[in-house]
């Protein structure tokens, strides 16, 4: 950080199992004792701090001494256990610096329902005016299949947007994304700057390589997708290179940096970016892509080719071109029943057909946002590191 002027941001450091064990069967404390020096010198110099952690699964399979953590339900019976020992140590690690620390365990229903996700939002910011660092992870133990995000990445990602962040910094075990997994194949190239998360950049990313890992760069490129889409920008570095936060934040160590050409999106948008799960699709004709992309207009039945999926009003629904490429998500205002038959059908004949008119448009503009995923000519540049 130097003594240099920087203007103060709000930064969410994603620890993933891979750097809090240091590629070993417990949690590495002095690896943790180091990431918190480097917190704190981000405090320092004027920044907040939101940490995401993992870990827990880890801490309760060391603390608990015995084989187990392959089913679903011993998973979250090892996060339990070691959810209590994993906080612990972060809060005396941080107290080290004088630095308070809060717990907050989120699932994916806590950012889906708009009113969890404002309370979620107002302790979040509320935390971060009085000086205090919030801890996050997946509340496990209680998250099934329903509810939960199913990897820090994507909460990261859901954390980044509450926190109205800056930057988001996901350390793992590589020095960023690779054109394949370094694992396997120790030839492949350094990506160092993304423009667009294209399918090709995502048939790169591989799963985790380690029977600890959630998701491997595959959830991290999803996590990028959406931090970036709500104007955060997103890093990708390897946890373990002496004193990374400063040096992937200023450019100087090898990392993967995803640009964020977006102007950052407000609030209910903002919701709608990190909360609520697509019911359903929507195709639109040429016309009407044109119309919401660069007229502000909203939609109107008249432009709808095809749906797919069961919705109900208010439901959140995707937005696709004849193409399949989704461009923006909104809450829709008919169920999938009624959109069916209104589907390419002028306003004015809504009575007709439904015996009642619940509104003119489908999606209003204020109910929507616009995802922003024009094809890059060049989507990606790679860089040799030794
Ligand atoms: N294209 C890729 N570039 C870099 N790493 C990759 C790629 N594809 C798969 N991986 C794997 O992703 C792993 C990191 O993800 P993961 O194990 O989930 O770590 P973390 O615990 O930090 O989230 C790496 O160890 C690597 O084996
Ligand atoms: N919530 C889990 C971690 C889940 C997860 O995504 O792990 P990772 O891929 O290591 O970031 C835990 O605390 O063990």
């Amino acid at each position: 950080m130097g003594n240099e002027k920087v203007a103060k941001q709000t930064i969410v450091v994603k620890l993933g199992t891979s750097v809090l064990t240091a590629g070993q069967a417990s949690l590495n404390t002095a690896q943790m004792v180091e990431l918190v020096r480097q917190c704190a010198q981000l405090k320092q110099a004027g920044h907040q701090v939101v940490v995401v952690t993992s870990g827990a699964v880890a801490a309760g399979r060391a603390a608990l001494g015995k084989p187990c953590g392959h089913s679903l339900v011993e998973k979250q019976m090892l996060a339990a256990i070691g959810q209590g020992q994993l906080i612990h140590l972060w809060q005396n690690l941080f107290a080290l610096y004088g630095i308070t620390v809060a717990q907050m365990l989120l699932t994916r229903a806590d950012v889906e329902d708009r009113s969890r996700y404002l309370t979620a939002r107002d302790t979040l910011t509320q935390l971060l005016a009085f000086d205090v660092v919030p801890i996050i992870n997946e509340n496990d133990a209680v998250a099934t299949a329903e509810i939960k995000v199913g990897d820090n990445d994507n909460l990261s990602a859901m954390v980044a947007i509450l926190a109205n962040a800056d930057k988001l910094l996901l350390l793992t075990d590589q020095a960023g994304l690779f054109t394949a997994d370094p694992r396997s194949n120790p030839d492949a190239a350094l990506i160092n700057e993304v423009h667009c998360i294209t399918d090709e950049l995502k048939s790169l990313a591989g799963g985790s390589g380690t029977a600890l890992g959630t998701g491997g760069m595959a959830t991290k490129l999803q996590a990028a997708d959406i931090a970036t889409r709500a104007g955060v920008e997103v890093l990708i570095a390897r946890g373990s290179t002496p004193n990374i936060i400063a040096e992937a934040l200023s450019g100087k160590a090898p990392s993967t940096t995803f640009v964020c050409f977006k102007a950052p999106v407000d609030g209910r948008k903002r919701w709608l970016l990190a909360g609520p799960k697509s019911s359903g699709r929507i195709t639109c004709d040429e016309g009407a892509v044109t119309a919401l992309c660069d007229k502000g207009a909203s939609l109107l039945a008249k432009g709808i080719v095809a749906l797919s999926g069961e919705f109900a009003v208010g439901d959140l629904v995707s937005l696709c071109d004849v193409n399949g490429r989704e461009f923006a998500k909104g809450l829709c205002r008919f169920n999938h029943q009624e959109l069916e038959q209104l589907k390419g059908v002028h306003s004015r004949e809504f009575a007709a057909l439904l015996g009642y008119i619940p509104s003119n448009v489908v999606l209003h503009r204020d109910d929507m946002v616009l995802l922003g995923n024009e094809a890059a000519d060049k989507p990606y540049k790679t860089q040799k590191i030794s």
